[in-house]
């Protein structure tokens, strides 16, 4: 559905985003996590169509997106700053969208504004951060888009209107096989939001996992041995990070449930959990191993 190849992007001596290559399936929703300034909204931005990316190739349902206005015609994207004509109302910005997306709902548009209880007619500018966020839902909704890209969507709205928001957008995965790309912050959202997840750092896709995969494929341990085994006890273990806290050896290992625990109790322990291990703990493992681990900050 999306697909990108070997994308570069390039500000000045700046290189953004650096060969990176993407594939989102249709009717799938698909995290977009990372560092700060890892190349996050330049990437959306090519994927949407609103940037040129320097090298490589974007296709959106096998067509391209830049500069193809019948692409753009079923693509929406939601940037993380929402944006509106000048001085403008929400019914206002509707017969704006209405000329341009031949797709456009006006009953749907009518349905979910009056559903959020927005009045139609107030000035959009006067409006507060989180009611302009859904303003950019509720005429992106209406548009029956076939993907929507959108950047940090859910800042600034509160609890139940973010739950709302994304059972809405479930409702139309579920119901129209839309294809979502999303990029966020929040870890513990998008753990249990989305189908596949993508690590960015420094322009480069560093992982790219199906969650449910993540969930059975990847574990934290804690073992506590009666007699230590030698370091050779690793190497029976397919380990990503391990570290000694006392008598307690934490490992984060990649493997199936079943071997990991056939090979850890044939050393009989004392002690020994298998736990999931959680996106956040699967991303700060992912950036510690290319060197940007948590450190303490000691300012004099
Ligand atoms: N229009 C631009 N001109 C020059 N440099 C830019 C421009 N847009 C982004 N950059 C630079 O490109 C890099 C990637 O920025 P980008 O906004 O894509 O990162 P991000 O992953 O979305 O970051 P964050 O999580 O902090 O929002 C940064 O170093 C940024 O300063």
């Amino acid at each position: 559905m999306i697909k990108a190849t070997a994308v570069d992007k390039r500000f000045e001596d700046l290189q953004a985003v650096s060969n990176l290559t993407l594939h989102v399936q249709r009717g799938s929703i698909y995290g977009l996590l990372g560092s700060n300034g890892a190349g996050k909204t330049t990437l959306l931005k090519m994927l949407a169509g609103i940037y040129k990316q320097d090298q490589g190739k974007i296709t959106i349902n096998n067509q391209p997106i830049y500069e193809v206005p019948d692409t753009k015609q079923r693509v929406l994207f939601i940037p993380d700053q929402p944006y509106f004509l000048h001085q403008t109302s929400l019914n206002n910005m509707a017969a704006f969208y209405e000329q341009v997306y031949t797709h456009w709902n006006s009953n749907r548009f009518k349905q979910i504004t009056d559903h959020f209880k927005m009045d139609p007619n107030k000035k959009l500018n006067r409006m507060s951060k989180g009611m302009q966020r859904q303003a950019s839902f509720i005429l992106s909704l209406s548009t029956m888009p076939e993907v929507m890209i959108l950047d940090e969507p859910f800042d600034g709205l509160d609890p139940v209107v973010r739950q709302q928001m994304k059972n809405l957008i479930l409702q139309d995965v579920a119901d129209r096989g839309l294809t979502l790309l999303v990029s966020s912050h929040n870890l513990r959202e998008m753990e249990d939001f989305c189908d596949y997840v993508g690590i960015m750092h420094k322009g480069t896709l560093l992982f790219e996992r199906d969650m449910d995969e993540l969930k059975t494929d990847i574990h934290k341990l804690q073992i506590a041995f009666r007699v230590v085994p030698d370091k050779s006890f690793l190497d029976g273990l397919n380990v990503l990070h391990y570290e000694k806290r006392g008598s307690v050896l934490l490992c984060i290992v990649k493997g199936s449930v079943g071997e990991i625990s056939d090979y850890v109790e044939s050393y009989n322990p004392a002690i020994f959990d298998l736990l999931p291990l959680t996106l956040e703990e699967i991303f700060i493992y992912e950036l510690g191993g290319v060197g940007y681990e948590i450190r303490n900050l000691i300012v004099e």
